[in-house]
């Protein structure tokens, strides 16, 4: 017998991290239905070889995985044990990966080894003569015990009766280093978490928020201003966090295909296109009053900076000039302060203010009444708070309707001499006639942090000596970017996982919180799913009928995630939840809410609906903390539906049932429940079998040839709770009749 190991090691899922995030990344770019585990073994899943090409290619998402906790040092180990000629990487990675994989290897520090590129591995390894090997796909495992070729197979399922002796099953790497070579060496590998994101960074956010973000993602940072720059970077990214200074234009939006998440770190969403955005299914969120204290403080200091005349005081004494005579400051005690815009941080300066005894009026025609007297500030028209205020300043967002809201007409019916403060958008004051303005004395002086064009390097009010500026660092403080990046981080990262976050600016606001939202939209999308596979071909019209008292913003988003799910198999688009409804209108599919029973003492229910030749209709029953789909074409489930799943409609007719169980039996599934309705003996009825295996095609080709089956599915569906890593990437459909 021969005692030299020659070593065969398998690439993905051996010496990388498990490859779902590549499953996940072709399922995203090309909606596909990928099961998680299709990269195991790609070729066995029958991946296209294009969408291989593509997923191990120049632009793939091979290149963001991680390598395996011990991997290198493990290749290392086996290279001095058995001698460097004696150990080869053996993958079924298309042989066009060649260079991409080296590039992979180099970079994460693993020694220049012989690599071989083969689907029939076994064929290439009796080639080279090779003893052991170590994989993760079965397929392969068996294919080299089948040859007498020794296989060390990493899975933590148990050994199922009848495997070949010659496959070993060991948990992990760190276990098949102790079979082969002895005992591992216990030599610290700094390991972060799996990396699942690439997320691009364009201005500088809070260390800490990005220690978080790095612990789940790649970050890559780019330079807003630097278009080519930020568009390239974002060919293969997740997500895209920005401040103030990028422009999210179109065009940057569509140089990110697998864009999911765009993140202003701050509040103002003006340097966004939201509804370009919205359109291509990519989420934008915000960080709305993190930085409201922030900006507020600074628009006092401002203020006081100007009433008491700081900049030119100072710099005369530090000139050595003492000018007690020279300086006229004056106090805010009993001023009028027109504030316009009484949001968050509108409020901060009204509470701030009241302490100075000063008059607050205010116009904000989108607040409450109470609001205003909550906050001590005389509600006015635009009109009157220009006529009577000694200071104006501005807290309204940038929008069509704020745009020069502060013009030479405005000007002109301003109180003479009155203090300007624009700690907002430079857009909302003209800043030509504020300079006119300045000049002749018909307003005394203004305060300004924003400006039309950033970074501002020129402007009519430079020079003016009225006027302090700052350069849009009114959001800067520290405790503001520490809460930013908090709520961006979290909720990026969340998002990207799937979860329902707060601080969605382009989806309703849901009166529901994230966990209970969550599981009632993952529910929800596992309906439109299901729906999608009992019903392939898009219909024309949509029902949600909804029963029991549901306010409204929660039908909306399980509408939105059924109708996405759904559209993933009706449609090549590219659906999110964001642009569902959108992307329904485009192709004709009409989406109508039903609003029947509202009886608040109903447990609400969710029935998605199709009708015209191929009428289907599956239920989703929540009793406001837990949802599940409870039945399908009006046949009542026991429970709810979860998991690996073949279904089928047939005729309720003795034998039926029984022979699909022998058909599964005979390719090895195995079955872990089952559930059965009808409506009548004889009649109509549904068979729901919950299965521990994969179906293969041949199987549910010879189901369907059963007299009396009518049609049959296979579906996976996610349970209620996800996995960690699953966003919401279940596995594989198909149907057959
Ligand atoms: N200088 C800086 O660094 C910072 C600037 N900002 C800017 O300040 C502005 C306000 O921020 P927040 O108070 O956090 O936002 P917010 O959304 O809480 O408040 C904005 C308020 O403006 C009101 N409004 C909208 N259109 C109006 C109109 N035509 N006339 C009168 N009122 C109108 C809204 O009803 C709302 O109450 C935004 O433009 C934001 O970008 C915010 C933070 C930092
Ligand atoms: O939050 C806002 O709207 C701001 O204006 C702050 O902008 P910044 O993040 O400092 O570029």
């Amino acid at each position: 017998m021969n005692d030299v190991i020659r070593l065969a090691l398998d690439l993905d899922g051996v010496l990388t991290e498990h490859p779902r995030i590549l499953a996940h990344a072709a399922n995203e770019t090309f909606g596909l239905t990928l099961p998680l585990h299709a990269f195991v073994d790609s070729a066995g899943c029958n991946v296209p070889l294009e969408i291989r090409r593509w997923v191990y290619g120049p632009d793939g998402p091979a290149r963001r995985l991680r390598p395996a906790p011990k991997g290198r040092r493990f290749v290392e180990a086996a290279r001095a044990a058995l001698g460097a000629e004696n150990v080869l990487i053996l993958t079924a990675r298309p042989q066009e990966a060649r260079a991409t994989t080296e590039e992979w290897l180099r970079e994460h520090g693993f020694p220049a080894c012989a690599i071989r590129f083969a689907d029939d591995k076994v064929a290439v390894a009796h080639a080279l003569g090779v003893s052991h090997a170590v994989e993760d796909s079965v397929r392969h495992a068996t294919a080299y015990a089948a040859a007498g070729i020794r296989c060390l197979l990493l899975t933590t399922d148990p050994k199922p009766e009848g495997e070949s002796p010659l496959i070993e099953r060991v948990p992990d790497l760190a276990a098949a280093w102790e079979r082969l070579l002895g005992a591992p060496d216990e030599e610290e590998e700094v390991e972060s978490g799996p990396i699942r994101y690439r997320i691009v960074i364009s201005d500088v956010i809070d260390p800490a928020a990005r220690a978080r973000l790095a612990r789940e993602a790649e970050l890559i940072d780019v330079d807003g201003q630097d278009v080519a720059a930020l568009t390239a970077a974002l060919r293969d990214a997740d997500a895209l966090i920005v401040r103030s200074e990028t422009q999210v234009t179109r065009e940057v939006l569509a140089a990110g295909p697998s864009l999911r998440v765009v993140a202003r770190a701050g509040t103002g969403v003006d340097n966004i296109d939201v509804q370009g955005a919205t359109e291509a299914g990519i989420l934008v969120l915000n960080a709305p009053g993190a930085n409201a204290v922030s900006a507020g403080e600074h628009t006092i200091a401002l203020l006081l900076a100007l009433t008491r005349q700081i900049p030119d005081a100072n710099a005369a004494v530090h000139a050595g000039r003492w000018e007690r005579k020279r300086f006229k400051p004056f106090d805010l005690q009993g001023k009028t302060i027109g504030i316009v815009g009484l949001g968050r941080v509108g409020s901060v300066v009204a509470q701030r203010l009241r302490a100075f005894e000063t008059r607050l009026i205010g116009y904000d025609p989108y607040i409450a009444r109470e609001r205003f007297q909550q906050l001590g500030v005389e509600p006015v028209p635009y009109e009157r708070l220009l006529a009577e205020a000694d200071v104006v300043t501005f807290h309204v967002p940038a929008t069509s309707e704020t745009i020069n809201m502060l013009d030479a007409d405005a000007i002109a019916r301003m109180k003479p001499g009155a203090i300007v403060l624009n700690c907002a958008r430079g857009e909302v004051v003209d800043q030509e006639a504020l300079a006119e303005a300045l000049r002749t004395g018909r307003v005394a002086a203004a305060g300004v942090d924003v400006f039309p064009d950033e970074p501002a390097y020129t402007s009519p009010l430079f020079g003016l000596p009225n006027v302090i500026l700052t350069p849009h660092i009114g959001g800067s403080s520290r405790e503001a970017l520490a809460a930013v990046g908090e709520m961006i981080s979290t909720t990026t990262l969340a998002a990207l996982r799937g979860e329902a976050v707060p601080n969605a600016v382009n989806l309703p606001p849901a009166s529901l919180q994230g966990p209970e939202l969550q599981r009632l939209t993952r529910v929800a999308s596992a309906a439109g799913r299901l729906l999608s596979v009992l019903r392939s071909a898009r219909p024309e019209r949509l029902e949600v009928i909804v029963q029991g008292a549901v306010p409204l913003d929660v039908t909306e988003r399980v509408t939105a995630a059924a109708l996405a799910e759904a559209l993933r198999r009706w449609t090549d688009r590219r659906v999110t939840p964001v642009n569902a409804r959108l992307v329904a209108r485009d192709l004709g599919l009409d989406v109508h809410i039903v609003t029947g029973n509202a009886d608040p003492a109903l447990v609400p229910e969710f029935a998605f609906e199709v009708d015209g030749d191929d009428p289907h209709r599956v239920t989703v029953r929540w009793d406001r903390n837990e949802a599940g789909i409870m039945e399908i074409d009006r046949f009542s489930l026991e429970r709810p539906l979860a998991g690996d799943l073949l279904i089928t409609r047939h005729w309720d007719r003795p034998g039926v049932v029984g022979r699909v169980g022998t058909i599964l039996g005979r390719y090895n599934v195995n079955i872990a429940g089952m559930q059965v309705g009808r409506h009548e003996r004889g009649g109509q009825a549904i068979m729901v079998l919950n299965v521990d295996d994969i179906i293969p095609e041949a199987a549910l080709a010879e189901i369907v040839t059963i007299p009396g089956i009518e049609s049959a599915y296979v579906v996976s569906l996610p349970s209620a709770v996800p996995e960690s890593g699953d966003a919401n990437g279940w596995g594989a459909a198909r149907a057959a009749r």
